[in-house]
C-alpha cells in the first residue's frame, strides 16, 4: 500500500492496461513449478552440471526462485532483462500452461490478489490488452494456436469470475531477422486469427538499439491495408526519432514506452497532433535503468503538453509491480491531483481497442468513482 492520501482512489479507479507481456507475468515460482512439471532443464547453477556440448552457461540465479528475484533486481539494460525473459519461455509448453499463466495475471490485475480470495480487492483493471511473442515459441514447436487457445480459455473464465475483459496482441521480435517477422505475420494472417478477432492488433518489441522502425514499415503497411491496429515499442532505450518514425513509418495508433519522446519538443508535438497514446511503464523504466527513479519518468511533462499516456506494468513478474503498483509509484513521485488521475484514467479507456460499447461502460465507471471520491473527500477536478 502506498502512503498517498489518494491511495484508495487509485485502487478503486477503473483501469485499462495496454502494455503487458504475457510471458513477462511468469513469476519465478511458476517458472520452477512448470520446469518441474514439463521436465525442462534450466541453466545449471554450478560448473559440475554444464559439461555437455551446447549447454547453457552456468548461472547461479537459477538456484531458486529467491535467487532469481535477487538477479531480477539487478538488471542493467533491456537486453540483460531479455536474456532471462526468453529463458522463461522454455517452461511454457501446453495450452493449459498458457491458460494458467493468463488466468493468474488476469486475477491479479482485476483484484490485486495473488493469494486467498477472501482478501479485499486492491486493484481494478477492467480491460487489458496483452502481448505475446510468437517467434519465441514456434522454434520450440509451440504454434501460436496453442497460446491463443490457452489465453482465450483463461480470458473467458476471468471475465465470468472478475468482470475483466482481455485481448491478445502478437509482437514481432526485433532481435531476429526481418524475414522471420514477415513469415510470422503472414502465418497469423493465413490462419485467420486477425479476421476472427482472436488477435486484436500487431505489436513490435525486443531489442531496440540499432533496429529502427523503418525496417518493419512493409509489414506494418500490410497490416494497415488489412485494417489491423498497430502499436510498437519505441523510445524506451532508442532515441526520440524512433518514436516519430514509429508514428510516421509504421502508422501506429499507440507507442509502447515512448518516454524518450520528452527529450524533443517536435516529437511531442507530433504525438499530440496524431493523437497517439504512449503506454508508459514507470517501474519497468527504473528496473531497466532508463531512469534512476520514477520521478524522472516524464509524467508531468506529458500531462502539461497534452501527450496522452496510460500506465502499465510491462513485465510485472520481473519488474516488481503490477498496474496498481505503477499507479501508486507515480502518485508517490508526483502527487497528482484527482483531476489529473481522471484524465489519465479516461485517456487509458479511450486508447483501448475494445470497442465503443465496452469503453462507454468503463468511462462511466471512471466518472462514478471520481465523483464519489470528490463528494466524500473533496479535491480539485
Ligand atoms: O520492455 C520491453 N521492451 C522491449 N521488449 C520487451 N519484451 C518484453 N518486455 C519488453
Ligand atoms: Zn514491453
Amino acid at each position: 500500500m502506498c502512503k498517498s492520501p489518494l491511495h484508495n482512489l487509485l485502487t478503486a479507479l477503473p483501469k485499462c492496461e495496454h502494455h503487458v507481456h504475457l510471458e513477462g507475468t511468469l513469476s519465478p515460482e511458476l517458472l520452477f513449478e512448470l520446469a518441474a512439471k514439463n521436465n525442462i532443464a534450466l541453466p545449471p547453477v554450478s560448473s559440475q552440471a554444464s559439461r555437455e556440448v551446447g549447454a547453457d552457461a552456468v548461472d547461479p540465479a537459477f538456484a531458486s526462485p529467491g535467487a532469481l528475484y535477487a538477479r531480477y533486481a539487478e538488471f542493467t539494460s533491456l537486453d540483460d532483462f531479455l536474456h532471462y525473459y526468453y529463458i522463461g519461455f522454455r517452461v511454457l509448453l501446453t495450452a493449459s500452461d498458457f491458460e494458467a499463466l493468463t488466468y493468474a495475471y488476469l486475477r491479479r490485475a482485476a483484484t490485486g490478489l495473488s493469494g486467498p480470495a477472501s482478501a479485499p480487492r486492491s486493484s481494478n483493471v477492467r480491460h487489458t490488452e496483452v502481448f505475446f511473442d510468437p517467434q519465441g515459441h514456434t522454434p520450440r514447436g509451440i504454434p501460436p494456436s496453442t497460446i491463443i487457445t490457452g489465453f482465450h480459455a483463461a480470458a473467458a473464465r476471468a471475465e465470468r469470475d472478475f468482470g475483466i475483459t482481455a485481448q491478445l496482441i502478437p509482437c514481432l521480435l526485433r532481435h531476429l531477422p526481418v524475414s522471420s517477422a514477415e513469415e510470422t505475420f503472414t502465418s497469423l494472417i493465413d490462419a485467420g486469427f486477425f479476421a476472427s478477432g482472436a488477435l486484436a492488433g500487431l505489436g513490435l518489441c525486443s531489442t531496440e538499439l540499432d533496429r529502427p522502425p523503418a525496417l518493419y514499415a512493409p509489414i506494418f503497411s500490410r497490416a494497415a491495408a488489412l485494417g489491423i491496429r498497430r502499436t510498437a515499442h519505441a523510445g524506451e532505450e532508442g532515441p526520440p526519432g524512433y518514436v516519430s518514425a514509429a508514428v510516421r513509418e509504421l502508422g501506429v495508433q499507440r507507442v509502447d514506452h515512448g518516454v524518450r519522446a520528452a527529450e524533443e519538443e517536435g516529437v511531442m508535438r507530433g504525438l499530440r497532433e496524431a493523437g497517439v497514446l504512449l503506454t508508459v511503464c514507470p517501474l519497468s523504466n527504473v528496473a531497466l535503468r532508463g531512469v534512476h527513479e520514477v520521478r524522472e519518468v516524464p509524467v508531468r511533462v506529458f500531462l502539461e503538453r497534452g501527450v496522452k499516456f496510460s500506465l502499465n506494468s510491462d513485465d510485472p513478474a520481473y519488474f516488481g509491480g503490477y498496474v496498481q503498483e505503477n499507479y501508486c509509484a507515480v502518485e508517490e513521485a508526483f502527487g497528482l491531483s484527482v483531476g489529473e488521475w481522471r484524465t489519465i484514467a479516461r485517456n487509458a479507456v479511450e486508447g483501448s481497442w475494445c470497442g465503443e460499447e465496452r469503453k462507454g461502460v468503463i468511462l462511466r465507471e471512471v466518472e462514478e468513482v471520481v465523483r464519489e471520491w470528490v463528494e466524500r473527500e473533496g479535491g480539485e477536478l
